[in-house]
């Protein structure tokens, strides 16, 4: 059963059940605090086909990266995640023990994190941390794990990658760093990555060489990838289709072409208004009035309305989640023509 704050993310070819490579519906992770409960995901609905690359935007603070980590179950107290059904590849997460979710990050899915030394150990070289991470997961000799080690170097596009191997972190530059962290993602070609903001801290060029690889890769082993970001300019270049958060949920998603050309909610039109141009050089860009509402104390309804240009009383009631066209929906009062 859906409430008004889920969202589905489907494409229009959507697979019947049993097809998804992931199924989430009615994620909620809420942090218990002193203050109050902080519901940083509110009731979160996702699907994701095999090979398939979402991109999750939104404004910090959002809740992109709680999704990521619930998703990767690497939530700590007082957070704790709830949901209606959560599938993994025909696996039950919600039912899963902690050793086999232990078991499964790393080798079917994997976490690129914004600051690779999450991933990386910096006491360690990196042959002898990729190669754990192949033996970890598979009975493989420690030659061939090396073996593997430096292909995966190679294909994220590390120069010289055996001699790569002996570096220990520290010896390498951050672009590098997050290179490797994105290597041992791949390692043991998983089918879901989730990357959280992998690229943010690195340089224009360096970021741009990034994305275009893990796109390649992805595409090259039918890899499916959530990449969380808050730039909907990189992402919209990389994903099939796009998610946008506000305040803990989905209030948009289409394939991106459509969310790009034919945006329905007043904050993905923000978003996108937002983004640089050659035209905005110079001048000053636009921002969306006012801020995120407190995650403790949101307003009654729609969680946007305080900020948007469309604002209506009947704001008030919370918007249901509507398909405006095939694979596109939104949640808002005043979209595809509504009242
Ligand atoms: N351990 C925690 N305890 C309480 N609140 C938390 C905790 N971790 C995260 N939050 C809150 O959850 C909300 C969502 O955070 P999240 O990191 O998912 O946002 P985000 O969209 O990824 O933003 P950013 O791009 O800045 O990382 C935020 O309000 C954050 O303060």
């Amino acid at each position: 059963m859906q409430t008004h704050t889920e969202t589905s993310l489907q494409t229009s070819a959507a697979p019947s059940s049993g097809e998804w490579l992931l199924e989430v519906q009615g994620l909620r992770t809420w942090f218990h605090t002193r203050r109050g409960v902080l519901k940083a995901v509110d009731g979160v609905s996702l699907r994701l086909q095999p090979g398939e690359i979402l991109g999750l935007v939104g404004e910090s603070g959002s809740g992109k990266s709680m999704t990521g980590f619930s998703l990767m179950n690497l939530v700590d107290e007082p957070g704790r995640i709830q949901a209606e059904r959560m599938v993994f590849d025909g696996r039950d997460l919600l039912k899963m023990s902690a050793d086999d979710y232990r078991r499964l990050r790393g080798k079917d899915m994997a976490m690129i994190f914004q600051d690779p030394m999450m991933t990386l150990n910096p006491a360690l070289r990196v042959d002898t941390q990729m190669i754990e991470a192949v033996q970890a997961h598979e009975p493989v000799s420690r030659a061939e794990a090396r073996e593997r080690s430096v292909q995966a170097l190679g294909k994220v596009g590390i120069p010289a990658p055996r001699e790569r191997m002996r570096a220990y972190p520290h010896q390498l530059s951050g672009g590098m760093r997050q290179r490797v962290a994105i290597a041992i993602a791949l390692l043991n070609k998983p089918k879901l990555i989730i990357a959280d903001e992998p690229t943010t801290a690195l340089d224009v060029t360096i970021q741009g060489q990034i994305l275009y690889e893990v796109q390649k890769l992805c595409r090259e082993t039918g890899t499916a990838l959530i990449w969380i970001t808050h730039d909907l300019a990189i992402v919209s270049g990389l994903a099939d289709r796009l998610a946008v958060m506000y305040a803990g949920r989905i209030v948009e998603t289409a394939p991106t072409a459509d969310i790009v050309h034919g945006a329905q909610h007043p904050y993905t039109h923000g978003l996108l208004a937002s983004i640089p141009t050659l035209a905005t050089r110079g001048r000053e860009l636009f921002q969306i009035p006012g801020a995120t509402p407190s995650l403790l104390e949101m307003p009654e309804g729609c969680p946007f309305r305080t900020r948007c240009y469309r604002a209506s009383p009947q704001c008030v009631q919370p918007p249901a989640m509507r398909e405006l066209a095939p694979g596109h929906e939104a949640s808002c009062w005043h979209s595809g023509g509504a009242a």
